[in-house]
């Protein structure tokens, strides 16, 4: 059976075509080493458990998904960036995919130049032209899947991103996808709660999964947040820091709703 992850990929590898015939991979090569070195996404998310100002937030600009359709129309992706950066947002996640998520590489063009925390490219990584494409548009980050590649394009692509002085955010799903995640040496280990083969979420199963993350890896709980509650309860779960989409990108006030959330760790201890 085709999955959801399998048929975004697909689209995903034809846009991709068009762009490397469009920029070749030698000039996008090119443009990733002349630009500006990447920003330490590492430190801006590790040891988020012991900060006295709350949970770190990775904040997502996100138009459409495929579970939602639209979620925001997002005119001006700088400006929402900014809101993020001012309510305190450590990391801002933007959305490249076209297809079923409405983003583009302008759109990380445009939150790169509105702020100076550390940007993370989110899309689903397959082809080194990516990789060096993220860094050409000033990433500092970049997702690799665990369930989309594997072992080997792990291992090569995780060690192509530190080459080019990214870090990633290696997402897994399953105790199998973490074990693979932390044999490859990740650092940085996302839990999604988000099944991309199907699309289901299920907050629970963060604390289910937590335990089987290394102690050295900064561990990041992704997706289902609907209100600052799953956000406190993914900290006390021991995460990091918490990835946010729709529910900042639906808030009229995101920075407002931003404080809400990294605080929301420091007041509902469990
Ligand atoms: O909108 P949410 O439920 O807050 O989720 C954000 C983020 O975790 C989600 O967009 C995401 C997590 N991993 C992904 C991989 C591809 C695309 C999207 C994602």
């Amino acid at each position: 059976m085709v999955s959801v992850l399998d048929s975004i990929i697909h689209g995903v590898r034809e846009d991709l075509e068009q762009r490397r015939i469009a920029v070749g991979l030698e000039e996008i090569r090119a443009r990733a080493a002349a630009s500006a070195p990447a920003l330490d996404a590492h430190a801006a998310l590790s040891a988020g458990r012991a900060d006295p100002q709350g949970v770190r937030i990775i904040a997502e600009v996100k138009r459409s998904s495929p579970s939602k359709g639209e979620l925001a129309e997002i005119p001006d992706p700088g400006s929402l960036a900014r809101a993020y950066q001012s309510g305190g947002a450590s990391v801002i996640s933007v959305l490249t995919e076209g297809r079923r998520f409405n983003g583009s590489l302008a759109d990380l063009d445009a939150v790169r130049a509105a702020v100076e925390i550390p940007v993370l490219r989110k899309d689903f990584m397959v082809d080194e032209y990516q990789f060096y494409e993220a860094r050409a548009h000033g990433a500092d980050l970049v997702l690799l899947i665990v369930a989309a590649l594997d072992d080997a394009q792990l291992q090569s692509f995780l060690t192509l991103t530190h080459e080019l002085g990214m870090e990633a955010l290696v997402e897994a799903h399953t105790e199998e996808e973490i074990a693979r995640a932390a044999a490859v040496g990740a650092k940085i280990v996302g839990v999604n709660v988000r099944n991309l083969k199907t699309l289901e979420v299920d907050v629970a199963h963060y604390s289910t999964m937590a335990r089987h993350l290394p102690d050295d890896v900064v561990r990041v709980a992704e997706s289902g947040v609907t209100g600052p509650a799953v956000v406190a309860d993914y900290a006390a779960e021991g995460a990091d820091a918490v990835l946010v989409g729709e529910a900042l990108v639906r808030d009229g006030e995101p920075a407002e709703a931003l404080r809400r959330f990294r605080t929301a760790s420091l007041v509902q201890e469990h």
